[in-house]
């Protein structure tokens, strides 16, 4: 028997009044009975089609509201002054604006049904769930409540029910917040739908608007079309009037023309007639003067031959005349020398004379002062007392005076009187000046109140005379006439032979006057040590002079008295000075064009300079190209070389070897600028002279740099080898073709060249830099706007463009290596006319290989010649030269000349421009070397 409690009754009895209230509302939404009958079907049809036909009628509407508005539009387009079709346009657009709303509204109508009729598929499987679910619950509660007898087991499932009611309340709040949004999408979606409608709108009308242009544009056309025709058929006719005009005139025209042809044709068969007759009688006429002309030639060839064979006579009998008057010319001319030979002979007597007269008047008032006793004006008291002794004592013994005044032009030679040749200084000088002004030329003869100077030439002797000073000492100012007739036979003064300097070791065995003087010396058994016989050398001290010039300054004081008598110098111009000029040869151009200074055949212009200073006797110059290997010309002459005069465009590389065999050498001369092919620092330890003429080709050089840079920048080369080759292609140039404008231009030194490169440079607009040793003046840079770098280095970095102006030494070596090509911009381009070995060859080869350089030009190379395999020849992209951008013919004039003044100043012991000094008296002097270290390289070949 079931027993429930009173309050569970309750409950119970709640729950199923409340399920059956919900299944009462649920049956009112949906009958059951209406579920998935045709009936239902029915009522949504119905209902659909209510709808649809409502908003099929505003569609219907809104197609004829458009339709009317353009037909009224295209009214008013042809009638545009009418404001009433204006007026009807606007009203048809309300309508159509209402129209349009209405149309709208149906949409959403049809929407909202769709949505909300519990008809539609999803409403109805909502619902049957919910059925479904109710009528489970009573049955199981019901079954609970008949086995169990308790509705706990109920209870829970309505716990769980409720908990999934409130999930689902949940799913439908979170659904109706979806609908609110889909909600307001869908406004959002109507309002762009309704801009589109709009715009839409707008685009018919532009579009109605557009045909209506159209068709007035056709019509206008076809106006346009009808008019043209009109006037192209008038032209045509007009055209064929005038064609039938013209083809009359010609017509006509070719009538006349005819009718000339046919009187042409008369004249030309008469005129070809007249012209048979006349060709006919011509070669009538030809055959008989060819005739008449073969006979002539015979006859002239007849007098021809005769007047050939008197012509011949006539030359035998010419050069005999010529013969004979070459002999009698030559025979006036040994009489007109014979002539000038004695009227110079009594000129120099005269002089002679004169020159005698003032010594015998001097001579004979100092013997009056001392026959007088006149010796008190002499201011020199110290040596009065001894003055006077002296002479007492040689008066007494020699009865100097009288003996002098006797024998004062007599030849002491044949003098009887042995006495002379006895007396000390005194007689010596009257026979030294005796002998002079007889075999000599007397220069000068000067007088003052202490010194009689005298200078005088003696032509063709042998001898050595080097006399610094002969003093005080009993025998040695005792000259003898005999010593001073030596002086012809290359004798020494045997009795002076410790004042001769030995600094000559030429020897003159083989000349007989020399053999015969040295077997006379041998018979006078001098000792050896003292002539030095020792080697081959016999007498090594002396040698032959061509000019000798001696000056003798005598205190007056010493003809007093046997004291201070100085003979204070001797100069002996000793044999030739050989000078070794090594050139390039000039082959054809050299010998056509005089102007070519710097090569053999013009040897700088020194064969006529020679001639014109008289210096054949002095200088014996030697001009060659041969100067590599053991038996060039150099190598031979070298040991005997005074001078070497070289060019840095020929090079005679003079390494420490060469210094070393070249004993006497003094003076090694660049004709040119740049002397590193000379080892300076063995040419110091030589004490030879370096110079070169500095300045002398600097602008020739300046300018072919700027050449240089442009014809690499602007791919110059290239172009030209095109135009060569018959080939035109533009883009093959172009491809590493610039302007130069704007870019980055440096210089490796700013001496006399790189500065005028920066100069040249300044006006192409290009950014300037410089490095060097020693620092341009600030104004210079300021008006050069140029960039000074600290080194090479950092100059290298920034630059476009590297032209090298600096010369080589030690320091500058190789300094373009690796490292630095490296260092330098990439497809940048480097110039340099400085020196080939401050680029080490295969680094920049790999460079230009590599493309890290764009190009290379220049024209210095290592060694000079450049080899024919040099690889600089082979190596891409460069604009390379032989070396001759400092030999220009304006630069060879001024070279020459320098070189000819640094051997003229050289030859007269004067002193030379300091600016043309490289290396002098045992050490570098010039700036732009460095000292102590010069280069000892230039002899290698490795470059
Ligand atoms: N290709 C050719 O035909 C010619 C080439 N040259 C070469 O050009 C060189 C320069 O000639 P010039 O300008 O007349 O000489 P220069 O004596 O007037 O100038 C040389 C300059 O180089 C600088 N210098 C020296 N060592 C340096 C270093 N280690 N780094 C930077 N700067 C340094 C000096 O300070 C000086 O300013 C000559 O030594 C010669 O080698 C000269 C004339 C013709």
């Amino acid at each position: 028997m079931l027993s429930v409690h009173p309050a569970d009754a309750l409950a119970y009895a709640a729950v199923f009044e409340d399920a059956a209230e919900e299944l009462h509302i649920l049956g009112k939404i949906m009958p059951a009975n209406y579920q998935y009958t045709e009936e239902a079907d029915e009522i949504v049809r119905n209902q659909l089609q209510r709808v649809m036909s409502a908003q099929q009628k505003v569609e219907d509407d809104y197609d004829n509201q458009i339709s009317a508005r353009s037909q009224k539009k295209l009214e008013t387009l042809k009638q545009p002054t009418g404001n009433e079709s204006q007026k009807l346009m606007d009203e048809l657009s309300n309508e159509l604006k209402k129209t349009t709303a209405d149309l709208k509204t149906g949409v959403n109508k049809i929407n909202r049904m769709f949505n909300q009729n519990p008809l539609t598929a999803d409403n109805m499987r909502k619902l049957e769930q919910d059925r479904g679910y109710f009528e489970k619950l009573l049955i199981k509660a019901i079954h609970v409540l008949l086995n169990q007898q308790s509705i706990e087991p109920l209870a829970a499932m309505v716990e769980k029910e409720q908990e999934s009611k409130m999930n689902f309340l949940n799913v439908v709040r979170n659904e109706e917040a979806s609908r609110q949004r889909i909600k307001d999408l869908t406004q959002a979606i109507q309002d762009v739908r309704n801009e589109k409608q709009i715009e839409l709108q707008r685009r018919a009308e532009v579009i109605a608007y557009q045909k209506d242009q159209l068709q007035e544009a056709k019509a206008k056309a076809q106006l346009e079309i009808t008019y043209e025709k009109k006037k192209c058929e008038n032209h045509l006719e007009q055209i064929k009037e005038k064609c039938f005009i013209a083809e009359t005139d010609m017509r006509h025209e070719q009538d006349i023309l005819e009718n000339r042809y046919e009187d042409e044709m008369k004249c030309n068969g008469e005129t070809e007639n007249f012209l048979r007759s006349y060709i006919k009688e011509t070669s009538q006429k030809t055959e008989e003067w060819l005739e008449k002309y073969n006979q002539e030639t015979a006859t002239l060839q007849t007098e021809l031959d005769k007047l050939k064979n008197a012509r011949a006579i006539d030359l035998t009998t010419y050069q005999k005349i010529a013969a004979d008057f070459t002999e009698y010319e030559q025979v006036v001319r040994d009489d007109r020398a014979a002539k000038e030979r004695r009227r110079r002979i009594a000129e120099r007597e005269l002089q002679q004379m004169n020159a005698a007269t003032k010594i015998q008047s001097w001579w004979r008032g100092i013997n009056s002062y001392y026959l007088l006793n006149i010796d008190d004006n002499l201011n020199d008291t110290q040596s009065s007392s001894v003055i006077c002794d002296n002479l007492l004592t040689e008066q007494q013994t020699y009865r100097i005076p009288r003996q002098c005044l006797t024998h004062f032009y007599c030849d002491s030679s044949k003098c009887d009187d042995q006495q002379f040749r006895c007396v000390k200084l005194r007689e010596s000088l009257c026979c030294l000046y005796k002998y002079f002004t007889k075999n000599c030329r007397l220069n000068t003869i000067k007088e003052n109140f202490r010194y009689i100077y005298f200078q005088l030439s003696i032509q063709h002797g042998y001898c050595e005379i080097n006399l610094e000073r002969i003093e005080n000492t009993d025998e040695t100012y005792c000259i003898a006439e005999d010593d001073f007739r030596q002086l012809q036979t290359t004798t020494p003064f045997y009795r002076h032979y410790d004042y001769l300097k030995p600094h000559t070791k030429h020897t003159y065995q083989q000349h007989p006057r020399v053999l015969k003087t040295a077997k006379h010396y041998r018979r006078k058994q001098h000792t050896a040590a003292r002539y030095n016989h020792s080697n081959n050398d016999y007498y090594p001290r002396k040698t032959a002079f061509h000019n000798l010039s001696v000056s003798v300054t005598i205190r007056k004081a010493s003809l007093f008295a046997v004291s201070n008598v100085s003979i204070t110098r001797s100069l002996a111009t000793k044999s030739k000075h050989k000078v070794l000029t090594v050139l390039y040869e000039g082959g054809e151009a050299g010998k056509r064009n005089k102007n070519i200074l710097g090569c053999v055949e013009n040897a700088l212009g020194l064969r006529e300079w020679i001639k014109e200073n008289n210096l054949e006797n002095q200088l014996e110059l030697i001009v060659t190209s041969d100067k590599e290997g053991d038996k060039s010309v150099v190598e031979q002459h070298l040991p005997t070389a005074s001078v070497v005069i070289s060019q840095p465009f020929w090079p005679c590389y003079l390494d420490e070897k060469r210094i070393q065999k070249a004993k006497n050498l003094k003076l090694a001369i660049t004709a040119g600028v740049g002397s590193d092919h000379v080892n300076l620092e063995a040419a110091c330890k030589a004490g030879i002279t370096v110079a070169e003429v500095s300045g002398s080709n600097v602008v020739s050089v300046a300018e072919h740099i700027v050449m240089q840079i442009l014809a690499l920048v602007r791919n110059y080369i290239p172009a030209y080898k095109q135009v060569i080759n018959g080939e035109w292609d533009i883009a093959a140039i172009v491809d590493r073709a610039y302007d130069l404008e704007n870019k980055h231009v440096g210089t490796v030194a700013a001496g006399r060249i790189g500065f005028r490169v920066l100069q040249r440079l300044k006006p192409f607009d290009v950014h300037l830099h410089y490095y060097d040793k020693f620092r341009l003046p600030e104004k210079v840079e300021k008006e050069l706007n140029v960039t000074y770098h600290p080194s090479v280095e950092s100059m290298v970095k920034v630059c476009d463009v590297v032209t090298i102006n600096c010369p080589l030494h030690p320091e500058t070596e190789h300094l373009f290596d690796e490292k630095m090509l490296k260092l330098m911009k990439k497809g940048s381009y480097l110039v340099n006319t400085a020196r080939g070995k401050i680029m080490k060859a295969d680094a920049l080869v790999d460079a230009i290989k590599s493309n890290h350089l764009a190009g290379y030009a220049g024209d210095v190379w290592y060694p000079q010649p450049a080899a024919k395999n040099h690889p600089w020849r082979s190596m891409p992209n460069h604009a390379l030269t032989p070396h001759y951008s400092g030999t220009t013919l304006d630069a060879q004039k001024r070279y020459a000349a320098g070189a000819r003044e640094l051997l003229g100043n050289w030859l007269n012991g004067k002193p030379q421009r300091e600016e043309y000094l490289i290396v002098d008296k045992g050490e570098v002097v010039s700036r732009a070397y460095t000292s102590g270290d010069a280069t000892k390289g230039n002899s290698d070949t490795k470059a």
